[in-house]
């Protein structure tokens, strides 16, 4: 009995060990070094900040989101600040035909693709759910499904460059908190949605990385504002630094980021980590991957 506990104890931690320790390849910035990428909500806030480090670090850029005025300032201050190139393709990710052609536009625009950085969201009201459900099918097509088509457009480009997908989520797409019900179900919905493809890639020996962006309150703002009289004895982190950290998960190709570290704790759920595990082992890999192909 004793041995048994000693081995489940051990493989407890070695589990526990392999999901959470950081991975150990070091980021270097000629990581994105000429690497196509495309960013969404990078107007303003964090994916304007994610724009900026990238043109530091020399790679092609397709920017976008509704206001074209703001998109133009972007890229100039992109190519001032070495970009290898930067384009921008205005226009709302309510319309899902937009979201898919913002991938066709920019792979011909770049000549491939090697990072989708999904990152744009509705403006967020924090207020009481009053029953408007137009306006929760309107959160979840820019905040969730367009961040899916444009995933199922990328694929196929993703593929040939063994690329990366970036997804921003939130603390509040992992644990619930009151007045964001739409903001919070479209992040719960990403959480799931790409945390099993990514088990599905890793099935089919597909090398395409996802890395899920689980972040704290950060100081754009538009989030200082509409936290304003609401929340109060937070301090939000800094989004240049935010940025930051998402552009190493996806270039170190990890599967989960968290920013700030603090909220790490948060996410801390071991029981789910072994039951996810030992869910995958009744699973008959070798039939389904024999009679399925990975579109
Ligand atoms: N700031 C925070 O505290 C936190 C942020 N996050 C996540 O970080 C990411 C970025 O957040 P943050 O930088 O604060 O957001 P911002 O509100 O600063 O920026 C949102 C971006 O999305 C664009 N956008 C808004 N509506 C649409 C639309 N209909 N179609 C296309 N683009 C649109 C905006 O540009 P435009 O208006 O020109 O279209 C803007 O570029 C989000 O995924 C968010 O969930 C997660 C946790 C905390
Ligand atoms: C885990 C705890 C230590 C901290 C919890 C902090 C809670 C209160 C923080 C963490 C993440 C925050 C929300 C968020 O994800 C993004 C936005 C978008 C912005 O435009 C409007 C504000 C909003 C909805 C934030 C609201 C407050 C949240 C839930």
């Amino acid at each position: 009995m004793a041995l048994l506990k000693k081995c489940f104890l051990s493989a407890l931690g070695l589990l526990l060990a392999y999901y959470f320790y950081p991975a150990t390849d070091s980021f270097r910035p000629e990581m994105l070094q000429g690497k196509r990428v495309i960013v969404t909500g990078a107007s303003t806030g964090i994916g304007e900040q994610i724009a900026y480090h990238l043109a530091r670090m020399g790679a092609h850029l397709v920017v976008t989101a509704r206001t074209e005025a703001k998109l133009k300032k972007v890229i100039s201050e992109c190519l001032k600040l070495g970009a290898a190139s930067a384009h921008f393709i205005p226009g709302t990710m309510e319309d899902l035909v937009f979201a898919e052609q913002v991938v066709t536009k920019a792979g011909k625009l770049m000549g491939g693709l090697d990072m989708l950085i999904l990152n744009h969201i509705a403006p967020v009201n924090l207020r009481f759910f009053n029953g408007d459900v137009a306006s929760i099918r309107k959160v979840m097509d820019i905040n969730f499904f367009s961040y899916i088509t444009m995933t199922s457009a990328a694929l196929p480009m993703l593929k040939v460059t063994n690329g990366s997908i970036v997804v921003v989520s939130s603390i509040a797409g992992k644990l619930i908190t009151p007045l964001i019900a739409d903001y919070s179900a479209a992040k719960f919905a990403l959480d799931g949605f790409y945390s099993s493809l990514q088990k599905e890639l890793q099935l089919m020996n597909v090398n395409i990385s996802i890395t899920l962006c689980i972040l704290g309150f950060i100081n754009t703002d538009s989030a200082v504002k509409s936290l304003s009289g609401i929340v109060e004895n937070i301090t939000p982190s800094p989004k240049e630094e935010c940025a930051v950290e998402i552009i190493k998960g996806g270039a170190l190709r990890q599967k989960v980021i968290a920013y700030p570290s603090s909220i790490y704790i948060s996410m801390w759920n071991p029981i789910r980590t072994i039951q996810e595990y030992f869910i995958l082992l009744t699973y008959n890999i070798d039939n389904i991957t024999r009679n399925q192909q990975f579109s």
